[in-house]
C-alpha cells in the first residue's frame, strides 16, 4: 500500500481520546448509533446526488452490512453511499469529525454532572469509546475517485494511504478493545439495532439477513393509516400491553419539525406519572426513552413516539428545559391532544365517556398543571352523575382532527371552545355532566353547591339517600380527584364542594317530626332523649351525637345513623396521609347523625325506657338497648372504615348477643 500521508489529527486541547474512551461507561453502546446514522446520511446523500444528475452510475438500494468477526475483535460497517475522497477524509474526519467531537467534549464537561441528551453529537469519533483501532476504507461517487484507508488508534497520529477497496461507498472496520468484546457478538449487535436504528429508512443487514423493521408509521400521512396500523405498532412497542384507548398523531413541519404519535394507556393503578414513556427518535434515530423535558409532565403517562430533529440534543436537560422551541413544541403537543379529546367529545360521545375513567386523570392533571390546556379543554371535562339525563346531541359531521394534516402553528392561542355545552349523558355509557351543567340544573335547589362521592361502595347509604330526595351527586373517585377537588374550589370560588358524608343537606330533614316536640312531664324532646341515650351507652367524647329526622319516602329509605365527617377535617388527613405516603387515618373527631324517624331509633327509646328494673339494679332491656346502640352505631361507621381486629371480634361479639337476646323475646 503507497502510504497517502501520515499525520498528526490537530487538537486545541489536549487530547480528547482518553476522555471520549472513558466517557459515561453505560453510553458506550452509542457508537453503533453514529456509525449506522453516518451510513445512513451517505446513502440519502447518493440518492441526492444522483437525482440532480451529478451521478451516472448505477445507484443501486441502498443498504448497511455490519458482520462480526469474534476472533479478530472486529467489527465492520458498510455502506454503499456517497464515499469519500482522500481530501474528504482528510477534510471531514481529522478536522471536521474531530473538532466537532472536541466540541462536544468541551461542552459535555462544563455541563457538569448534567446528563446530556441523546449524546448525539459525538459522532464518528464515539467508535473509539469500544474500538483500539479504527479503519476507513471508501469509495466516493466521483469520477476518477481512489478508494483511500484511513486507520487510526485511538491517539492523535493516523495513516492515510491507497486501499484495495474496489465498491463505492464506505467500510469503517473497528479494532475492539478487550473489554468491549461483546460488541462481536450478533446477538448484542440485533438488540442495539433494534434499539437504535429499527425505523431508520433503508434496510441494515447483519451478515445476510436484515435486522431492522424500517417502516416509521409516524412519517407516514395519518390519512395512509388504518385504526389496525395504529394498534399494531403500539402492540410493537410495547409488547404485552393493553391495547391503548386513543392515540393522537402529530405531523407538522412549520415552525418546527414534529412527527410522532401518542398513545393514550389503560392507567395502571400503580402507574408513575412522573416516568415517561415516551420514546424520542430524532430523524428515526432512538435517542432517549424519555423525553421529559420536551413533553409537558401532565402527559408523562402517554406512550409513544415523538421525532423531532428540531430538538436539541447534545444539550443538558436544564438547557433543554429552557429552550425556546423546545417548550414551543411542548404547547403544540399538549394542544394537540386537547384538539383530539375535544374532537373525540364532539364526534363520539359514548367513546369519550368510555375511557373517561382513564383519560380523565390525564386531563385533571394536565387541568391543574397547564393554564392553557385547561383553557382548552374545561368544556369536555365530565363527571359521572347520579341524575338520570336525556340522551346526548348527535355527533357533528366535521372530520376528527387527528387525521388532518397539521402545517400551523397557532401556539395555543385563545382556542375557540367548539365543544358542545348541552347534556352529555349518552345512551349505553353511564351519565355523566360537566360542572356547568350540573351547577345549572340545581339552581333552584342547591345553589352552588356540589355534591360528589369518593367511594361508590363505601358511600353508598349517602348517595341513595341524597339521590332519594332529588339532590345529584357526582362522582369523583380517582386518585387525582383529592387533588382535583381544591383545584376546582379554586376556579370557582363561589362554588362549595362537599362530599357525601361532610354534613346534611337542610332539604334532607324532615323540620314537622314529632321528635321535636317537649314532653311536658320530661321536659325534654325525644330527640334529646335518644341524644343522651346515645351519649351514655357510647361514651365517647371525641364523637358529636347529632339526631335529626331525616326525610324519606318508606319508614326505612334512610339509614337509622349515619357518621358525618367534617369536610375540611376529612381534607386535612387526606392531606396528612398523603404527603407521609401513609394511609389515611380515620379522622378523631366526627359526627353520629342518628335518624330519630327510623322506626328502629323510635322502638330503641321505648324499648330504653320500658325495661323493668331488676333486683341486682339490672335491667335486661336497657341493656339491650344500650347493646343496640352500639350496633348502630358500628353499622354506621362500617361504611366509614373497616374495623380493626378487636373491632371485628368485639362486633360479632355483640350481634350475636343482640340476636340471642332478641329471639329469646319473640320465642316468649
Ligand atoms: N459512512 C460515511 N460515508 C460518507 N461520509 C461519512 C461517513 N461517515 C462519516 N462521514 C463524513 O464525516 C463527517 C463527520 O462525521 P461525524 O459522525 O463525526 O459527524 P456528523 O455525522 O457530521 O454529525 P453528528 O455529530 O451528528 O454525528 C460526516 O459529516 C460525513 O461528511
Amino acid at each position: 500500500m503507497t502510504m497517502l500521508e501520515q499525520g498528526t489529527i490537530s487538537i486545541h486541547t489536549e487530547n480528547i481520546f482518553p476522555i471520549i474512551k472513558k466517557w459515561l461507561y453505560s453510553d458506550h453502546e452509542i457508537f453503533l448509533r453514529e456509525l449506522i446514522s453516518n451510513a445512513v446520511d451517505a446513502m440519502q446523500k447518493m440518492k441526492m446526488v444522483s437525482m440532480a444528475g451529478e451521478y451516472s452510475g448505477e445507484v443501486g438500494e441502498p443498504e448497511v452490512v455490519i458482520t462480526v468477526d469474534k476472533d479478530n475483535k472486529q467489527l465492520t460497517i458498510t455502506d454503499n453511499g456517497i464515499g469519500m475522497t482522500a481530501d474528504e477524509v482528510k477534510q471531514y474526519i481529522t478536522q471536521v469529525a474531530f473538532s466537532s467531537a472536541e466540541e462536544f467534549v468541551e461542552k459535555y464537561k462544563d455541563s457538569g454532572d448534567q446528563a446530556i441528551i441523546g449524546h448525539f453529537g459525538l459522532g464518528f469519533y464515539s467508535s473509539f469509546m469500544v474500538a483500539q483501532k479504527v479503519e476507513i476504507d471508501t469509495l466516493s461517487y466521483k469520477e476518477g475517485a481512489e478508494a483511500v484507508h484511513w486507520s487510526c488508534e485511538g491517539n492523535t497520529d493516523y495513516q492515510l494511504e491507497a486501499s484495495e477497496w474496489n465498491q463505492r461507498g464506505t467500510k469503517i472496520t473497528l479494532t475492539l478493545m478487550e473489554e468491549e468484546i461483546e460488541y462481536a457478538e450478533e446477538a448484542r449487535i440485533k438488540s442495539l439495532v433494534k434499539t437504535y436504528c429499527d425505523f431508520l429508512p433503508v434496510p441494515i443487514k447483519l451478515g445476510d439477513e436484515q435486522i431492522n423493521k424500517q417502516k416509521a408509521p409516524w412519517k407516514e400521512s395519518p390519512s395512509n393509516l388504518t385504526d389496525e396500523d395504529y394498534l399494531e405498532f403500539y402492540r410493537y412497542l410495547y409488547p404485552f400491553q393493553e391495547d391503548p384507548l386513543l392515540w393522537v398523531h402529530l405531523n407538522t413541519d412549520y415552525p418546527f419539525i414534529v412527527n410522532g404519535i401518542l398513545y393514550f394507556p389503560k392507567l395502571k393503578p400503580d402507574i408513575d406519572v412522573t416516568k415517561g414513556q415516551i420514546k424520542l427518535f430524532c430523524n428515526q434515530v432512538f435517542v432517549s426513552d424519555n423525553c421529559e423535558e420536551v413533553i409537558p409532565q401532565f402527559l408523562m403517562p402517554l406512550q409513544g413516539v415523538i421525532d423531532s430533529s428540531d430538538i436539541p440534543l447534545n444539550v443538558s436537560r436544564s438547557f433543554l428545559q429552557n429552550d425556546r422551541t423546545v417548550r414551543r413544541i411542548a404547547d403544540y403537543i399538549a394542544k394537540k391532544v386537547g384538539d383530539r379529546l375535544k374532537a373525540l367529545y364532539r364526534d363520539d360521545r359514548d367513546a369519550y365517556i368510555r375511557c373517561w375513567q382513564d383519560v380523565g386523570t390525564f386531563v385533571k392533571f394536565g387541568s391543574i398543571n397547564n393554564d392553557k390546556f385547561k383553557k382548552q379543554i374545561e368544556d369536555i371535562l365530565i363527571y359521572r352523575t347520579t341524575a338520570e339525563l336525556a340522551p346526548a346531541p348527535e355527533p357533528t359531521a366535521e372530520p376528527a382532527i387527528e387525521n388532518s394534516e397539521d402545517t400551523t402553528d397557532d401556539a395555543w392561542a385563545d382556542s375557540p371552545t367548539d365543544a358542545k355545552e348541552e347534556a352529555s349523558a349518552a345512551s349505553s355509557e353511564p351519565p355523566h355532566t360537566t360542572l356547568k351543567e350540573y351547577l345549572e340544573r340545581n339552581q333552584e335547589r342547591h345553589e352552588n353547591q356540589v355534591y360528589y362521592c369518593t367511594d361508590e361502595v363505601n358511600q353508598a347509604t349517602y348517595v341513595s339517600l341524597l339521590k332519594n330526595q332529588g339532590l345529584e351527586v357526582l362522582f369523583l373517585d380517582t386518585f387525582i380527584d383529592t387533588h382535583f377537588v381544591p383545584f376546582l374550589e379554586r376556579e370557582y370560588t363561589d362554588v362549595k364542594f362537599a362530599r357525601v358524608d361532610a354534613d346534611l343537606d337542610e332539604t334532607l330533614i324532615d323540620k314537622d317530626q314529632a321528635a321535636e316536640i317537649v314532653d311536658p312531664t320530661t321536659n325534654q324532646t325525644r330527640s334529646e332523649i335518644i341524644k343522651a341515650l346515645f351519649e351514655k351507652s357510647l361514651d365517647n367524647s371525641n364523637l358529636t351525637i347529632r339526631t335529626e329526622a331525616l326525610k324519606s319516602d318508606t319508614p326505612q329509605g334512610a339509614p337509622p345513623a349515619m357518621v358525618l365527617l367534617p369536610e375540611s377535617a376529612r381534607r386535612m388527613q387526606e392531606m396528612m396521609a398523603m404527603m407521609q405516603q401513609q394511609n389515611m387515618q380515620f379522622p378523631t373527631e366526627y359526627t353520629l347523625l342518628v335518624n330519630t324517624s327510623h322506626p328502629l331509633i323510635q322502638n330503641l327509646l321505648t324499648l330504653s325506657q320500658g325495661g323493668v328494673v331488676q333486683a341486682d339494679g339490672q335491667s335486661p332491656a336497657g341493656e339491650l338497648a344500650n347493646q343496640i346502640c352500639h350496633h348502630v352505631y358500628d353499622l354506621a361507621l362500617m361504611a366509614q372504615k373497616g374495623f380493626d381486629a378487636e373491632g371485628m371480634q368485639a362486633f360479632t361479639e355483640r350481634s350475636n348477643q343482640v340476636l340471642t337476646r332478641l329471639t329469646e323475646l319473640a320465642a316468649k
